[in-house]
């Protein structure tokens, strides 16, 4: 039997203890220092078994998950290290960032006890265990920062577990992963929460700002919603990463203020073609790297239960449907449903299928 013991049931947390839950050999423990919090999570059927003492969930443990803020990381560690944890307990986190934690876990030196940072890359502008899913980290990168003299045997033993997830395994330096995810997470965070900060404050003399916004300030600024407390942490912790990139970023912003000054209108085409094709080249990760989708995009009419009738009609076909999705703005595709197959001829078939049957545009 493995015992799990999750700190910190939030959204990362009890999303990792919904895919373990369950499973073969193992049994999940959750801990929180809020008793209520440890009712609700044993009620929801999140964890086996709920606990608020810190003591008991670490030394039943043959793997550990620190799944609280950033900021609280190297206290748990520096408390974990306090306690007669299990001979060859594996301890790793989820944190957004990874050299502080790692550099910290180095410095504790634990006794029969391995460290090994992580970091599932999927995440939501939600939080807390009412948001946690177990397919939070389907088809996501999930990264693991092992330090040189981490056995391998030992990653690969975290790996196996992580298969539960069904994330695709990767490993990245710890410094190397806060330069990256400072620049592709932590600096669009940060962007878009002064860009809704921005309009909100022209918002205030006049409302058409605010109910004007369309489809594009939407998709945009999405992660401005994300939780203050945990992003506090996340930004303070890389800030020496974050204030390199956001020179970067003023760099960018003045080609901007500069092209606008010339009027330079094929300057600006050209920042949009650039822009345009390096994102094509972005894997969408709800597709997954390892099985690509076909997405057709169907116009339909807005009328109750037309959904219903699509999924019956290709179902009645036998063309599998992957995944289907409504698109909440029209700006920037060319219908309002999205379905998406294996393979290009399910997509070709259904395609046609739809566009006779229902006369929509496909
Ligand atoms: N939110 C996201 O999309 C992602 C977050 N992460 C990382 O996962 C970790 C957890 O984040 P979420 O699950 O999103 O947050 P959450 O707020 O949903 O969960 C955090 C949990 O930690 C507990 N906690 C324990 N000690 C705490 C303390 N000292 N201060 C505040 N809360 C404490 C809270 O009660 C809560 O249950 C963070 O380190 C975050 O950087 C990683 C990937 C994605
Ligand atoms: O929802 C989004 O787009 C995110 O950016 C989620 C996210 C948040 C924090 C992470 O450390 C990783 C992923």
């Amino acid at each position: 039997m493995t015992t799990i013991s999750i700190f910190g049931v939030g959204l990362i947390g009890g999303s990792l203890a919904l895919c373990f839950k369950g499973k073969p050999d193992i049994t999940v423990i959750g801990h929180s220092n809020n008793p209520t919090s440890v009712e609700n999570m044993v009620k929801r059927r999140i964890v086996d078994e709920g606990t608020t003492s810190m003591q008991a969930a670490a030394e039943a443990a043959d793997i550990i998950f620190l799944c609280v803020p950033v900021g609280a990381l190297e206290t748990y560690l520096e408390r974990l290290k306090q306690f007669s944890l299990k001979k060859g307990c594996l301890i790793t986190d989820v944190g957004s960032t990874k050299l502080s934690v790692v550099q910290c876990a180095e410095k504790l030196r634990f006794k029969d006890a391995y460290f090994i940072g992580g970091h599932p890359m999927a995440g939501s502008e939600r939080s807390g265990m009412e948001a946690a899913s177990s397919h939070l980290f389907e088809n996501a990168f999930y990264v693991l920062t092992p330090g040189t003299d981490t056995p391998v045997a030992e990653v690969e033993r975290l790996a196996k577990l992580l298969a539960y997830t069904q994330a695709q395994i990767i490993r990245v330096d710890a410094r190397e992963h806060d330069d990256i995810v400072g620049a592709i997470s932590h600096l669009p965070h940060m962007i878009a929460v002064a860009l809704v900060n921005q309009i909100r404050t022209y918002n205030e003399s006049n409302e058409l700002y605010k109910n004007l916004a369309a489809g594009g300030f939407r998709d945009i600024t999405r992660i401005a919603s994300s939780d203050p407390f945990i992003w506090r942490d996340i930004l303070i912790n890389n800030r020496t990463v974050l204030l390199k990139l956001l020179d970067d970023w003023d760099q960018q912003i003045s080609v901007f203020r500069e092209l606008l000054e010339k009027e330079d209108a094929e300057g600006i085409e050209k920042q949009f073609e650039v822009a345009g094709t390096f994102r094509k080249q972005v894997p969408d990760r709800r597709k997954g790297m390892l099985t690509p989708l076909y997405d057709i995009y169907a116009d339909i009419p807005d009328h109750p239960g037309m959904i219903g009738q699509i999924a019956t009609l290709l179902g009645k076909h036998r063309l599998n449907l992957s995944n289907l999705q409504i698109i909440e703005s029209r700006l920037d595709v060319p219908g309002v449903l999205r379905l998406s197959f294996r393979d290009q001829e399910t997509a070709d078939r259904a395609s046609a299928l739809l566009s006779e049957q229902f006369s929509i545009h496909v």
